[in-house]
């Protein structure tokens, strides 16, 4: 059979990976598929002296590659909205299946992409876009067919993991694991996509449209990054028996979509909390199957490049065939996905990890208790620690039960506002059941 034909945009971390893997594995894998997979041409600023280009057609003008008529695949691994929105428009265009690790790309574009996609008869494919080297993407569309599925949440974001996870085991500070991060190649260009959250909401935006049936809808999902937890408050939640994660959660409720990325207090018997370093895991909940989990590692050049790969591996198996014998973009056919609305946050609902400075005499836990009891929010654990050198200050930790964000909000309103309480309460969400 022909070979397929796949023209590499971009020759950083994941484009070297992926130009190195298809060269070292080249025999097993048209070992698999029947066929070869040949980088016909690479699009790049420079050369990348990690990977060896003899042979092979080197375009300083990525758009070379997209109206190349003997490319039949694109790989865009430059990352970035505007001229990725542009290279992938022009392949589109110019009739070329398209293959992209880009998560801000298709969850802030995805809807318009795959439109245009569709009205050709070409695909675009994103496995390495989320979760990293974990086949997510083909775990929900494909294995996962049979089920209604109605929540989600995972750890998808490997730098702000690895980050959390040296500050906690070894208490390194943030900066320079950071740093690390970067040096290994995990993380965005813009860090600090990482580390508020953004990246994970990109990415938390794509699972749940293919899991639920829904648009892509980023621009109404809930961020918060992990740049304020505190070692202190690792420690605290450590104490009660929790680790802290960036966790996010989908779910699918009568009311409309949760879409959320926070740190999250997970307790320790769980296995999303044993979820280390630059590893990602995703639990999906069907009900035909019941609760899954995948694992794996969330970012870095060869493990991202072996989920480019796979994609490029679908598509030569169906090269030949109608687009109709490959899973639709959002796992929905265009016309049953339902345009159900996000959640405000406020109408979440969740348990909370407060922490707060009181002054300590007596009455003071009595009056917490009873903001709290006011409200109907139960707690379920509470720690009190005396500052040291005799002061009067004690810090006070709760751990609460469900209760709506917009009921928890008031309670701080009104705790803040108590006399004997100094400063702004900390509040952490808190995940039972995940
Ligand atoms: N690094 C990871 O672990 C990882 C994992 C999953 C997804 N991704 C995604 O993969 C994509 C690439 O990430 P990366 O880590 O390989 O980034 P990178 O910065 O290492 O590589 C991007 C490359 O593209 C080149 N480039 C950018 N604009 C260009 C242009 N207009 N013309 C020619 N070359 C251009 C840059 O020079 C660079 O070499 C991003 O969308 C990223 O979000 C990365
Ligand atoms: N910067 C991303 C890359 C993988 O998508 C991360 O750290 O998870
Ligand atoms: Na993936």
């Amino acid at each position: 059979m022909k070979p397929v034909s796949v023209g590499i945009c971009g020759l950083g971390t994941v484009g070297s990976g992926t130009f190195n893997i298809l060269k070292r594995n080249a025999e097993k894998i048209s070992g698999r598929i029947g066929r070869d997979i040949v980088v016909t041409q690479v699009g790049a600023r420079r050369d990348n002296p990690a990977c060896d280009l003899t042979g092979v057609d080197v375009t300083r003008d990525i758009f070379d590659v997209a109206k190349n008529p003997n490319v039949d695949v694109v790989v865009e691994l430059i990352g970035g909205y505007d001229v990725a929105k542009e290279l992938v428009l022009t392949a589109i265009e110019h009739g070329k299946h398209v293959v992209t690790a880009n998560k801000a790309l298709i969850a802030v574009h995805g809807n318009e992409i795959f439109a245009a996609a569709e009205k050709k008869g070409v695909t675009v494919a994103y496995e390495s876009a989320v979760a990293g080297g974990i086949p997510i993407i083909k775990a929900i569309r494909e294995g996962l067919a049979a089920n209604d599925i109605d929540h989600l949440s995972g750890i998808i974001n490997g730098t702000g993991n690895f980050i959390l996870t040296e500050m906690s085991q070894k208490g390194r500070d943030f900066g320079d694991v950071l740093k690390e991060a970067q040096e290994l190649g995990y993380a965005e260009a813009d860090p600090t996509f990482d580390v508020e959250g953004i990246d994970a909401a990109h990415k938390l935006t794509i699972l749940a449209s293919i899991a639920f049936g829904v648009p892509l809808q980023f621009e109404k999902a809930y961020t918060e990054g992990i740049s304020k937890v505190t070692p202190q408050d690792v420690k605290f939640a450590d104490e009660l028996g929790y680790r802290i994660k960036h966790l996010g959660i989908a779910k699918l409720t009568q009311d409309g979509v949760e879409l959320r990325v926070h740190p999250t207090l997970i307790h320790e018997s769980q296995l999303i909390a044993k979820v280390d370093g630059v590893m990602n895991a995703v639990a999906v909940h069907g009900d035909a199957v019941g609760d899954t989990m995948y694992y794996g590692p969330g970012a870095g050049s060869e493990p991202t490049a072996s989920a480019v790969i796979a994609d490029l591996v679908d598509l030569a198996r169906t090269f030949d065939a109608d687009s109709n014998a490959r899973p639709a973009h959002l796992g929905f056919q265009p016309e049953s996905i339902n345009n159900i609305g996000v959640l405000p946050v406020e109408e979440i609902e969740t348990s909370y990890y407060l922490r707060m400075e009181v002054q300590d005499h007596a009455g003071v836990m009595a009056k917490l208790t009873q903001i709290l009891s006011d409200r109907g929010i139960s707690i379920e654990a509470m720690m009190q620690k005396e500052a040291k050198g005799g002061s009067s200050n004690a810090t006070v930790v709760l751990l609460t039960h469900e209760v709506k964000e917009k009921v928890m909000n008031e309670a701080i309103t009104e705790i803040e506002a108590f006399d004997d309480v100094s400063g702004s309460v900390t509040r952490i969400r808190a995940e039972h059941s995940e």
